[in-house]
């Protein structure tokens, strides 16, 4: 017996739930799976550590970014630098970025450091969220005020 037939449905009838910050639960997952599938090219031979991470640009746009490591190990950049100069290369300027995502392989999960929480805070909003996953793909969300708190950036300066 054939199935019965089905008028052509969205797959969403209803529109996404806002969750986090105001990214949609589509967001969210395109976000998670961009940072999850760019951990896997890291570049980390040295402290095989890997790290992805996923910028949400307001174009709709998801840019990847992973870890590349160097043999002069300070020279290395991490995935969140990465990724923020991929997307300044792009074409995105500050208050085109909606949201980070990172993705690493502990628990709990990792955060960016104190080098790429200043180089984001050149381009980004302190109210963006940044999405840290864990080695099982769970997450803990912190805006970036959170993470860099009383923070100096670029309307910091007299020039500005
Ligand atoms: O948030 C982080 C923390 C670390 N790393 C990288 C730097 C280095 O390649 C490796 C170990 O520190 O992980 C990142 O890319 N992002
Ligand atoms: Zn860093």
């Amino acid at each position: 017996m054939s199935a019965p037939s089905v008028p052509n449905k969205p797959q969403h009838s209803r529109r996404d739930t806002a969750l986090i910050h105001g990214l949609s639960t589509s967001e969210v997952q395109a976000l998670s799976e961009a940072c999850i599938e760019a951990k896997g090219r890291a570049y980390c031979p040295y402290s095989k550590f890997r790290v992805g991470a996923s910028l949400l640009l307001t174009s709709g746009q998801i840019i990847r970014g992973a870890n590349v490591e160097n043999a002069a190990y300070p020279v290395g950049t991490c995935a969140e630098r990465t990724a923020l100069g991929t997307a300044v290369v792009e074409g995105a300027r500050r208050g085109d970025i909606r949201a980070l995502a990172v993705a690493t392989d502990i628990s709990p999960p990792a955060s960016p450091c104190g080098m790429c929480r200043q180089y984001i805070r050149e381009f980004c909003e302190p109210s963006m969220p940044v999405l840290m996953y864990d080695k099982d793909g769970k997450s803990t969300v912190l805006t970036l005020e959170q993470l860099l708190p009383m923070s100096f950036g670029p309307e910091s300066l007299p020039m500005h």
